[in-house]
């Protein structure tokens, strides 16, 4: 008989096994000495949370909504490039996992399946990660190809103009176009479910940026192709030319400084997420849900904010909403529930997630997700 899976950790030690190791630590791990990464973590669990009893915890709310739109509980899947690399057609078994249980999936720019292919495979909309590139009009075409794919939210990513190391990623020799070499070739071949998800998949190399990836014959790391196509001049006054060509919701990401957050609000946008990019830029950067209050407080209601970095449980989730998030996105937990089982793996780590997040709200006395305040937090 084989253990169940009863949290996402095991959904982690499953991917850990089933998708070659370059890939694997791509998603798992962070920049430099891990700091933040560990940060991110260990501030969660520094967090104690007040039990409450005998306040009729029966019927429990999670419904609520993310830019006006209704979801089934405060979760979002965070952008993540290379999805399809954990398991190929990734990105459209995530959004239709995503779709199944009503919350937001965000497609990077920097995913295998193309916006295109995920449009024609997913009927409910998702929303768009860009980056910015130093190509401007490649960057239009970019945000114009999410507005014809009909996408509910433009997020543009501010943290990440210039890439943090990660040691793993060289270690790996991670490529741009995805390259196969001798050492990865053995380990690819002993992952038989992740070799045929990829032989079916539509989609083997970045599927958004035909043209912009080298041919093979000159292969750059994916740090050395950040660096060429990558736009560092990105500034507050870019805000001005995407709104231009993008009418629709928008949302900045990589916010971690409350004067940072009060900018975005004042330039009018519709949420900021507040996130270090799950400890992959920026190494002693803080931790995500230590900075969460201040942000908060900073803007006040004048743009939603949406959180992520550490989410692994439904008791983070949790306390996320605790100090002042309106929503959580999850990268990693997302990844690992895909490499281990594909589109069964993201809905039960979405499931899990729900499920814990619902006792968690029966055990501090918690009824509606839209009510939970900073109130639950134990306080000695
Ligand atoms: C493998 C991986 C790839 C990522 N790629 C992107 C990306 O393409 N665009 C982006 O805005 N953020 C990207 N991120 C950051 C996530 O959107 C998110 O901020 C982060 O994963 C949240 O932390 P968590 O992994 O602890 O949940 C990536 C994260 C991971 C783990
Ligand atoms: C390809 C990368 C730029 C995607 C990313 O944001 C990341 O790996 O954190």
């Amino acid at each position: 008989m084989t253990t169940p899976i009863t949290n996402v950790a095991d959904l982690r030690e499953l991917a850990k096994r089933r998708v070659p190791r370059a890939f694997f630590e791509y998603a798992d791990r962070g920049s430099y000495d891990e700091i933040t990464l560990k940060a991110n973590r260990a501030a969660f669990e520094r967090i104690a949370l007040r039990q409450r009893v005998m306040c009729d915890v029966d019927n429990r709310s999670l419904a609520t909504d993310i830019l006006g739109e209704p979801v089934s509980m405060p979760l979002a899947i965070a952008p993540t490039g290379l999805t399809g690399l954990q398991h190929g057609a990734g990105e459209i078994l995530g959004a239709r996992a995503a779709a199944k249980a009503g919350i937001p999936f965000c497609l990077s720019t920097m995913s295998i399946c193309s916006i295109e292919q995920v449009r024609a495979a997913v009927d409910t909309p998702f929303w768009f990660q860009v980056y910015v590139m130093r190509d401007r009009g490649f960057t239009r075409d970019l945000i114009q190809r999410a507005k014809a794919a009909e996408c509910s939210a433009l997020m543009l990513t501010a943290d990440l103009t210039v890439q943090g190391q990660r040691h793993r990623e060289i270690k790996n020799g991670l490529s741009v176009p995805p390259k196969i070499t001798l050492r990865n070739i053995l380990d690819m071949a002993s992952k038989p479910r992740w070799a045929w998800s990829m032989l079916r998949a539509p989609s083997r190399s970045f599927g958004n940026l035909q043209g912009r990836v080298e041919n093979t014959d000159s292969l750059s790391t994916l740090a050395q192709w950040i660096a060429k196509q990558f736009d560092p001049r990105l500034n507050w006054r870019d805000l001005e030319w995407i709104r231009a060509i993008w009418p629709g919701k928008l949302i900045i990401k990589g916010i971690l400084d409350p004067h940072d957050a009060r900018l975005a609000a004042d330039h009018g946008v519709d949420a900021i997420v507040v996130s270090n990019h799950g400890g992959r830029q920026l190494d002693s950067a803080p931790a995500t849900i230590d900075v969460l209050p201040s942000i908060v407080q900073a803007v006040g209601d004048r743009t939603q904010v949406l959180f992520d970095g550490g989410i692994l449980s439904g008791q983070d989730l949790f306390k996320a909403l605790a100090c002042g998030a309106h929503a959580g996105l999850i990268g990693k937990a997302f990844l690992y529930g895909l490499g281990a089982m594909g589109e069964a793996g993201v809905t039960q780590t979405i499931e899990l997630i729900r499920r814990e997040l619902s006792v968690t709200m029966a055990l501090t006395g918690q009824t509606d997700v839209r009510r939970i305040t900073n109130d639950v937090i134990w306080r000695a």
